[in-house]
């Protein structure tokens, strides 16, 4: 058989840890195979080697069967290897054929030639089914179109080897169906794929082989046409998972939040949030569930103090809450997990210890007399980098040198431990391992338990119909509907989310 790619018994060491241990990989040409593996087991790594990014310290890498060494991306780019990263890498105010020909200009006497390559690029967008228009400024499309441009950017250099790293986190529900398609039209014309995904769904639909690793180690490869979601899991975390979150029914109490007739502006100050009504009550979980766009970012934002309110009122707690500062809105009681981990929710080079203490820093026991104890900080960054699993080498390791699961674990770990009256939570299992999803949501359902209100945002109908209790649909900045988790399933919400309207069993609580 042939492979197009043998990444032999490779091992790479980072200070204090072993990404990866003594890891096999093959694939073989025209299949789509998975690298599956928990929060930091050494995905990425293992593709940055590839990608020559890093340099392994054991192994050997053959791509069509010779022995190479793939000291830069631009050696990885003459092998015929291109990757489609997480975070795109473009240009904002450049076109689509200006960030796609960047660096590899084709040129006529002496000039950029643009209209040869956008012919060029029209042509490779026809063949391999990615809609883009090469004239497009980047800052003017959707995200879906942004990862069409980096994935033609791989082809223009004529990869034969593409890598994707977890692609679909970023993706609507949409976008990610169009992805399938692209990724089999993509094999079907004879190039290979490595996909990393935590999403076992789209393990089962696209793919034909999937190696797992586990802590750094490789378990296996399987065949997923004689596999099941269920193995996948058990095998990446070496136990049992339950994708059913255990719960009783909820007890709400009182309205811990109440939103009334609320209206918000987005970044271009047009009106995202335009008159929406909710309440989230003590001892329950309200889901929001919207096609992303429909005011979702501006509603937390809002909440949480970041984003200016027009008209309307948010209450805490029966105090007016409005427009106050967001220490303020903190420290009335509210836990925010933010959907944009990076910008909101870490200061990446502080490390994971003083992130953990990020809001309580000036307090005591963390402070007293205005003095910092380093030593309340890293023992209280110990405990819940123990009790939330979070895996780092130590306290001390900045939060940029953590996978992205155990950076988003750390975020939860520090807004949970604060144990907030109202815990917002946007896209909180957004690039998580199932082990991690599992663990996470129990914790939701515990601050619930423990008479907290809980809000929950996510583009992930079964996350939202898995954690809720009620679940309000938002389209247009509007709520929409209202409904009883037990009482609803996918149809019905899409409907809602599709702007269609409310059937006769649906209850009213905003
Ligand atoms: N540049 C680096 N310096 C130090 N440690 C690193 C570096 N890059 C990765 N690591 C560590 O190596 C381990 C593997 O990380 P990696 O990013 O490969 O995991 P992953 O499987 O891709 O995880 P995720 O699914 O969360 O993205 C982690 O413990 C991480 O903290």
């Amino acid at each position: 058989m042939e492979y197009v790619i043998e990444m032999n018994h490779i091992t790479k060491v980072f200070p204090g840890i072993k990404a990866n241990d003594d890891i096999t990989l093959q694939v073989k040409k025209g299949e789509i195979h998975a690298l599956l593996g928990e929060n930091g087991a050494g995905k990425s790594t293992l593709m940055n080697i590839l990608f020559g990014l890093y340099q392994p310290e054991e192994g050997e890498i053959k791509i069509k069967g010779q022995a190479v060494k793939i000291t830069s991306p631009n050696v990885a780019n003459d092998l015929g290897i291109g990757m489609v990263h997480q975070h795109f890498m473009l240009v904002h105010n450049f076109t689509v054929t200006e960030n796609i020909i960047l660096g590899n200009e084709p040129k006529k006497g002496g000039k950029i030639n643009i209209e040869d390559a956008a012919a060029e690029i029209k042509k490779l967008s026809e063949q391999y089914g990615l809609a883009v228009d090469p004239y497009a400024k980047i800052e003017d499309i959707s995200v879906g179109m942004q990862q069409r441009v980096e994935i033609l950017k791989t082809l223009y250099r004529g990869a034969e080897i593409l890598i994707f790293d977890e692609p679909t986190a970023v993706l609507t529900p949409q976008e990610i169906h169009e992805l399938m398609n692209i990724m089999k039209r993509l094999v079907q014309e004879g190039k290979s794929i490595v996909l990393i995904t935590h999403k076992l769904k789209e393990i089962m639909e696209v793919c034909d082989r999937c190696t797992i690793i586990r802590k750094g180690k490789g378990i296996g490869t399987v065949e997923i046409q004689n596999s099941s979601e269920q193995e996948l899991a058990e095998l990446m975390v070496g136990r049992e998972v339950n994708f059913k979150t255990e719960k009783s029914d909820a007890q709400p109490q009182q309205d811990v939040l109440k939103i009334s007739n609320l209206v918000v502006h987005d970044a271009r100050n047009l009106p995202a949030v335009k008159g929406l009504d909710l309440t989230v009550r003590a001892g329950e979980i309200v889901g929001v569930a919207g096609v992303d766009g429909n005011g979702q970012s501006e509603l937390i934002e809002a909440i949480t103090g970041l984003r200016k309110v027009e008209s309307g009122s948010i209450t805490l707690n029966q105090k007016d809450v409005t427009n106050w500062p967001t220490r303020r809105i903190t420290e009335e009681g509210v836990g925010h997990i933010p959907q944009d981990r990076h910008k909101h929710g870490l200061v990446l080079d502080f490390s994971i210890g003083d992130n953990m203490v990020l809001q309580t820093y000036y307090k005591e026991p963390i402070s007293r007399n205005g003095i910092l104890n380093f030593g309340k900080v890293y023992e209280k960054a110990k405990a819940l980098i123990e009790q939330f699993d979070v895996r780092t080498p130590s306290e001390h390791t900045p939060a940029r040198a953590l996978s992205g699961g155990n950076q988003q674990k750390a975020i939860i770990a520090r807004e949970v431990d604060r144990n907030p009256d109202l815990l917002i939570a946007a896209q909180p299992t957004r690039g998580l391992d199932v082990g991690a999803i599992e663990f996470i949501h129990k914790k939701l359902v515990e601050q619930r338990d423990k008479g907290k209100a809980v809000l929950l945002l996510s583009l992930e109908l079964d996350e939202i119909l898995n954690v809720s209790d009620r679940i309000a649909v938002i389209y247009e900045g509007r709520i929409v509907g209202i409904v009883n988790a037990k009482e609803t399933n996918e149809q019905e919400l899409g409907l809602l989310m599709a702007g269609g309207t409310q059937g006769e069993k649906v209850e009213n609580h905003a």
